[in-house]
């Protein structure tokens, strides 16, 4: 029995022998196989990766050797910080002053347009920029040029506009047309402009309602009083005549058009403007109503209710109230294709552009429309943010930008301070009447109205002090003769037409150069000569607007006064401006004397970024109007 125990017991021992040498014969045949399987999968990976690296190959990776730069940069890897830093300076190019003072100018000037351009929201969202735009977003008119101005070749078109000192910019120029009926205005139209003795264009009309009239984007640029005014207007009339001959408006709808002035005095000029060539507009045609849309509350006599009982079929605004309207949705823009900015400049320099972009964005993203962007001066920070907000626009310029008007003849007197209210009245007897009198402050036109008014003028006056009622019969009165002065801070300096002002008088000089240029261009309009006197001395002047002054006198050929002459090349360099350098002018502001470094516009507006003073729309800006 035990035998056989002990002969079971062997069995089952060898039996389990067995079965584990079978088992690790299975796991190391199953390793083996694994092995061979995660071999094969390394192979094929690398193939792949071979094949991928051979398709995306670069020819110049092909080369072994290293470039001189890999060469650097490994090199530099290898280097301290303070090791880097001191053979990137040695590196650095050696920088004429002038070369420097360039540099700086460029970087200064790139931040200031670094801003995101004009374009509606929904646009800037999608990633599609005005310029990219393909051409069925461009507003396209019927209107095309009579077949003489048509058949036109371009160099026909260049001497022409020679001869008319017209420069413009863009592609596919429509041609200059020199006459109002060959531009096939309707007859209501001709007769209006007769009516206010306008029988030939301008040479920026001459231009420019062609470019406008074709439907396409316009920067114009030209002096004051040269009548830009009617440059957007008239072919926002024809627009609304041929959408509302085509499909009258209903009651509530509109506009199809909308032009955006600063102030609500030059919104008022440009609607009675509009209004007076719409009164023209007998029963052949159909009736066309414009709506003035500016703030000032009950005050604002002619600015009309949102529409609701009729159709307007444009309108004219202020940045602050039009937005107002538009988020209350008192008005919509779904049928508008062209605005008009007036004073572009100004607009969009000064506390107006967040509201201009915000309008902007109420117009349908997808459909065409026309920008036209106005200006007096058009400095380089805004030229650069208009070209990048416009569809293939066209820059039609007349003169620089800038550039004082050569019907003026301007007049530089040094008047002690304690001396100015005096030599006032002696001054307002160098022509007759009407006369125009610029201040900076509010309490210096009411101090001058004031004196005046003792000595028996007949003086009106205006500022941002005084109600919306207040400033808009000043303007009347003056306008229509009733008053022989009117005493007047910047907010009537930009664009107000007023007619045959014989005489400018800035009590003191302003602080920009470029209102300046607005203010002496009062006068000298239509053709017409005037007379600008400006105030200096050395309490209230400040060298760079000094600078500027004289740099544009010798530009207009006008007479310098001798201490301003002696004002040499020492203080010449002390405010930046380089005497025989190519550029003569501030490319911010467009002021002759100074560069964008020390330029007193930009300082300004620094400075009131810093103060948080904000534009509203009562008139122009921050500051002491
Ligand atoms: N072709 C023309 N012929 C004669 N007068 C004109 C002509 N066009 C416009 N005018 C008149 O010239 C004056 C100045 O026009 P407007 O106010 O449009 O000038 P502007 O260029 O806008 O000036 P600013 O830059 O000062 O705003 C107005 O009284 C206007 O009626």
């Amino acid at each position: 029995m035990d035998a056989i125990d002990e002969w079971q017991r062997i069995r089952e021992q060898r039996e389990k022998e067995r079965l584990n040498r079978e088992q690790l014969l299975k796991r190391s045949r199953d390793d083996e196989q694994k092995n061979e399987e995660e071999e094969n999968a390394n192979k094929r990976a690398k193939l792949l990766e071979e094949r991928i690296r051979l398709a995306t190959k670069k020819p110049e990776e092909e080369q072994v050797e290293l470039d001189p730069d890999q060469i650097a940069n490994i090199e530099r890897s290898k280097m301290s910080l303070l090791q880097k830093t001191k053979k990137l300076r040695e590196q650095e190019p050696i920088l004429t002053e002038k070369e420097r003072e360039e540099q700086m100018e460029k970087t200064i000037l790139d931040v200031e347009s670094a801003r995101a351009p004009l374009a509606p929201v929904k646009q800037l969202a999608s990633g599609v920029m005005f310029d990219q735009v393909d051409s069925s977003l461009i507003h396209s008119t019927r209107w095309k040029p009579p077949r003489q101005f048509a058949s036109m070749s371009e160099m026909e078109a260049d001497s022409l506009r020679r001869k008319y000192r017209i420069e413009v910019i863009g592609e596919k120029v429509p041609p200059p047309i020199p006459s109002f009926r060959c531009m096939r205005f309707p007859p209501p139209i001709i007769q209006a402009l007769r009516a206010k003795h306008i029988k030939k264009p301008t040479p920026i009309q001459t231009q420019a309602l062609p470019v406008v009239l074709c439907g396409r984007d316009l920067i114009g640029i030209a002096f004051t009083g040269s009548g830009k005014t009617l440059v957007f207007s008239l072919p926002m009339i024809m627009y609304a005549l041929a959408e509302e001959i085509k499909m009258p408006l209903a009651k509530g709808e509109g506009p199809f058009g909308v032009i955006i002035c600063p102030s609500r005095e030059l919104a008022y000029q440009t609607h009675q403007v509009i209004c007076q060539i719409l009164s023209f507009f007998d029963q052949d045609y159909p009736k066309l109503n414009c709506m003035l849309c500016m703030g000032g509350g009950a005050s604002s006599r002619d600015a009309q209710a949102p529409p609701t009982s009729s159709a307007y079929h444009m309108v004219v605004a202020t940045p602050g109230r039009f937005m107002h309207l538009l988020s209350e949705k008192k008005i919509h823009l779904k049928q508008c294709k062209y605005i008009a900015l007036d004073e572009a400049d100004h607009l969009i320099d000064t506390g107006f552009e967040e509201d201009i972009r915000a309008i902007f964005d109420y117009l349908p993203p997808d459909k065409p429309r026309q920008t036209v962007l106005f200006s007096a001066t058009m400095p380089e920070k805004i030229r650069r943010f208009a070209e990048q907000s416009l569809t293939r626009p066209i820059t039609v310029n007349v003169g620089r930008a800038g550039a004082a008007n050569l019907d003026v003849v301007q007049e530089i007197e040094y008047v002690k301070q304690e001396a100015k209210m005096v030599y006032l009245l002696q001054c307002l007897q160098k022509t007759a009447p009407p006369v125009l009198i610029f201040c900076e402050n509010k309490s210096d036109v009411d101090d001058i109205h004031e004196y005046l008014l003792l000595k028996g003028v007949e003086v009106c006056s205006i500022h941002g002090g005084k109600t919306q009622s207040e400033r808009l019969d000043a303007i009347d009165r003056f306008r229509d003769q009733t008053k022989d002065v009117l005493v007047a801070t910047d907010v009537a300096s930009k664009g107000l037409d007023f007619p045959n002002v014989q005489h400018v008088i800035n009590y003191d000089t302003p602080r920009e150069i470029e209102n300046y240029v607005h203010r002496i261009g009062r006068t000298g309009r239509r053709g017409k000569t005037g007379l600008a006197t400006t105030f200096v001395n050395n309490t209230q002047c400040s060298e760079a607007i000094l600078m500027d002054l004289k740099h544009l006198l010798m530009e207009a050929r006008q007479v310098v006064p001798s201490f301003m002459m002696q004002m040499g090349e020492q203080q010449e360099m002390n405010v930046g401006y380089r005497v025989g350098g190519q550029r003569s002018v501030c490319s911010y502001c467009s002021g002759p004397g100074h560069s964008i470094i020390n330029c007193p516009k930009r300082e300004r507006e620094k400075n009131e970024q810093f103060r948080k003073i904000s534009a509203t729309d009562s008139g122009l800006g921050g500051g002491d109007y």
